[in-house]
């Protein structure tokens, strides 16, 4: 049974059992495929990395909703990336490969991955240069951004206290993607929301602190980054469980 609760910009679907909360994300996913699609011949998606949208990927590519989406439509892109090699086990380019994208046959021209093979900082040109080039004389919007949520309240890699909360970068056609480190190449917070939708998939009782303090607490982005991402003209979509939820009175 899901609870929502529309509040002035986050739409909060709340859901008993991580079950639900991913075949809610996923009947999202299908639903913005379908509407941009039509509006616009193609869904860009950026994915998620870390540990819990495997789970949802996995699901995507199952018979449930495998025929539920024109793959051949769908452009793949990382919200962020470590710095290892493809081959990796922490590389969420492999993961993603191994849950969604191998298993739906998708094309190596609809995936669009950071290469970690080039120094951090030429990857993330060369990144920003990859997007921009996706997006062309199109509108440099992410139809939609998968966001995970870390107990420290980051997300993708824009941790607390790192210069990149601060990277407004993002102009008519500049889109930086800067190092944040040795170990990270990110999205900025700036580009994340340009997107038409965003959705957070974050479930488990170890998250709950995080999320009261991203969706609760007052504003300090510096120690809570995920309060960063509000898309200035598209949907906020935070997907939880009631375990992770449990501090947050719908
Ligand atoms: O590359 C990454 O790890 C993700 O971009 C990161 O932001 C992740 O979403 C959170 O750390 C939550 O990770 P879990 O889902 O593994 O808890």
């Amino acid at each position: 049974m899901e609870k929502t609760a529309r509040n002035s910009a986050p739409q909060l679907h709340v859901f008993a059992t991580v079950e639900e909360v991913l075949y809610g994300l996923a009947d999202l996913f299908v639903a913005l495929a379908e509407r941009a699609t039509a509006a616009r011949g193609r869904f860009s998606v950026a994915l998620s990395g870390g540990g819990s949208p495997k789970k949802l990927y996995e699901l995507l590519a199952s018979p449930a909703y495998r025929e539920r989406v024109r793959w051949e439509q769908v452009y793949f892109f990382f919200g962020d990336e470590r710095n290892v090699p493809a081959t990796d086990p922490q590389s969420n380019f492999l993961m993603a490969t191994q849950a969604l994208l191998a298993p739906l046959g998708i094309a190596p021209t609809q995936v669009f991955a950071v290469h970690t093979s080039l120094p951090p900082a030429k990857a993330a040109e060369e990144y920003t240069q990859t997007i921009t080039d996706f997006f062309g004389e199109a509108e440099l919007r992410f139809d939609l951004v998968l966001l995970g949520l870390g107990d420290n309240s980051h997300t993708a890699s824009l941790f607390p206290h790192t210069a990149v909360l601060h990277d407004a970068t993002v102009g008519a056609r500049e889109v930086f993607v800067p190092e944040l480190d040795a170990h990270r190449i990110t999205l900025t917070a700036p580009l994340l929301n340009l997107a038409h939708a965003v959705a957070f998939l974050v479930y488990g009782a170890d998250k709950a602190a995080a999320v009261r303090h991203v969706l609760r607490d007052a504003r300090d982005v510096e120690e809570f980054p995920a309060q960063l991402i509000a898309p200035s003209d598209g949907e906020l979509h935070w997907f939880l469980d009631e375990a992770a939820a449990v501090h947050l009175t719908l």
